[in-house]
């Protein structure tokens, strides 16, 4: 609780300076973007080395963070965007999160990075369809794919599945009703 208080006050400061999250959903933070990103932990009780992308405010990947240090595991979260990277810095620095942060393009870190993650996770980052190239590149070493997804998922993956072989299970979100986790065992181009 302590690390999950730090992050939530850091992200209230730094809000004030750069857009980390929707304006309109700063006061709910604990329930749309805390809650929101926990729920993905129960879904990999055992994962430790993890690869959040396109991290932004810190959802899922700081979250999730918060949790791996109990596990002993560890974070790489993927921004591009060079004041988002040095928020998810600060704060993993100051909530102590084993955490290493990449600021760089996501096609640019998959290339070049060397491990085998348990879990790849991309909140709010893409349509289906390119979310799959994203994660493709750790699918293939073995990790599995967790992407939280709104209620137009399934179109999402039916758009998806015309170019992709998806090997997928829905799972519902405890936080939004109509929300779910899209789980991702495996994708292949077609
Ligand atoms: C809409 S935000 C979502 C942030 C966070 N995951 C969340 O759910 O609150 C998407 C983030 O992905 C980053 N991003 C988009 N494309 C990227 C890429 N190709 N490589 C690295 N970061 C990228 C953007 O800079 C942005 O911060």
């Amino acid at each position: 609780m302590e690390r999950l208080d730090a992050i939530v006050e850091q992200l209230r400061i730094w809000q004030q300076r750069i857009n980390l999250v929707a304006p309109s959903t700063v006061s709910e933070v604990w329930t749309r973007h805390v809650g929101d990103s926990w729920q993905l932990l129960a879904l990999a009780p055992d994962a430790r080395l993890w690869v959040d992308l396109g991290s932004g405010g810190g959802f899922p990947g700081l979250v999730v963070a918060a949790a791996l240090v109990d596990r002993g595991g560890s974070i790489h979260l993927v921004e591009s965007n060079n004041k988002k990277a040095a928020f998810l810095r600060e704060c993993a620095r100051i909530a102590g999160l084993p955490v290493k942060v990449h600021a760089k393009r996501i096609e640019e870190f998959a290339a070049s990075f060397a491990e085998a993650p348990d879990i790849v996770s991309a909140r709010a980052l893409a349509p289906m369809d390119k979310l799959l190239d994203y994660v493709e590149p750790f699918l293939k070493k073995g990790a599995q794919a967790l992407l939280p997804k709104g209620q137009d998922v399934e179109q999402e993956l039916t758009q998806a599945a015309i170019s992709w072989h998806i090997d997928a299970e829905l799972v519902p979100s405890v936080i939004e009703p109509h929300a779910k986790i899209v789980r991702v065992l495996n994708a292949r181009r077609r």
